[in-house]
């Protein structure tokens, strides 16, 4: 697991990170959303083992990530948001040199990475387009099997399909017990897999949330009816259901009470459609992203 507690590093010019605890759970995928230059990367330095805090620890399966990261480096699997690959490497040159740094004795889940995302091992490194980079960074990241995974945005320059393939393979690793951070700007690249997302800005993480009982919270408070004639709409206005708002053929309901009482209700009424509305979850979290507000 990644215990991030009470981090701080104040950069010369008065940026960097201040007063940042996350937890990552085991089995969870964390999702680290916040602008250009919030303090993502510099978290990410942190953990592994590249900056020393000023103020506070991050600790990785239990290990100082800096005063212990050689124990920890074996462990862990990173995804750079910007890969410099070495001149005049292959695809395969670049994975053999990463696997014989990480004295890796099975290449199987390796074979099977190279298969799912369908590259082409042979392209020298320089010829790749940015998707095929990615895709080349996300197999040396996950090949040799990490307990804890670091990434980076790691859908970027990704085509659709292989973005969903990448969306399985990181439900897969969870399953696993896998623990997986992501970092992102972009609310898209977390929204199919976060279990919990923090918002961090200027530094400060400004809010952290249990994405399934948000969804499960969201769902809960109204139903939109469609009705086929207006005298239905002006006879629920006139009911004891609570109406919040209504137009045309259609109202939408409070779920204000037992829902058996609301169903009982509605079943002297001819409907054409149900719905439930959905407020985007998307949304809820731009609030936080773009406001000052401070929320945890
Ligand atoms: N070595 C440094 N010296 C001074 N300021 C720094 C240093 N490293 C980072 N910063 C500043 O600290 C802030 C946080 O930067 P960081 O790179 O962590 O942001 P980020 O969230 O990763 O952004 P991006 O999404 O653009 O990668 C920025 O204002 C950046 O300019």
């Amino acid at each position: 697991m990644i215990a991030i507690d009470h981090l701080t590093k104040e950069f010369s010019n008065q940026k960097g990170l201040f007063d940042v605890s996350i937890q990552v759970e085991k089995g969870q995928i964390f999702g680290y959303l916040g602008p250009n230059g919030a303090g993502k990367s510099t978290t990410i330095r942190h953990l592994l083992g590249y900056i020393k805090p000023q103020k506070g620890q991050a600790k990785i399966n239990g290990f100082d990530c800096w005063s212990e990261a050689d124990k920890i480096h074996s462990t862990l699997g990173y995804l750079p948001g910007e890969i410099a690959f070495i001149e005049g490497m292959s695809a395969i040159d670049f994975l053999n040199l990463m696997s014989g740094m990480r004295k890796l004795s099975s290449s199987h889940k390796r074979e099977e990475l190279i298969e799912r995302f369908d590259l082409d091992i042979r392209v020298p490194v320089k010829k790749m387009s940015k998707g095929m980079k990615q895709k080349l960074a996300i197999i040396s990241a996950f090949m040799h099997d990490p307990d804890v995974i670091i990434l980076d945005e790691p859908s970027s320059g990704l085509d659709p399909l292989m973005q969903k393939e990448f969306v399985n393979l990181l439900h897969e690793e969870k399953n696993k017990g896998k623990t997986i951070l992501i970092s992102s700007h972009i609310f898209s690249e977390l929204e199919d897999t976060a279990d919990v997302i923090a918002i961090i800005r200027k530094g400060r993480i400004i809010k952290i949330q249990d994405v399934h009982s948000l969804r499960g919270e969201m769902t809960k408070d109204s139903y939109e009816i469609e009705f086929y004639n207006q005298e239905d709409v002006n006879r629920i206005v006139n009911s004891n259901l609570t109406v919040k708002s209504y137009a045309g053929n259609k109202a939408i309901i409070a779920v204000d009470r037992e829902i058996n009482e609301i169903f009982g209700q509605l079943s002297q009424y001819k409907i054409k459609t149900f719905d439930v509305p959905h407020q985007r979850l998307e949304d809820i979290f731009m609030k936080y992203y773009y406001n000052e507000e401070e929320h945890s």
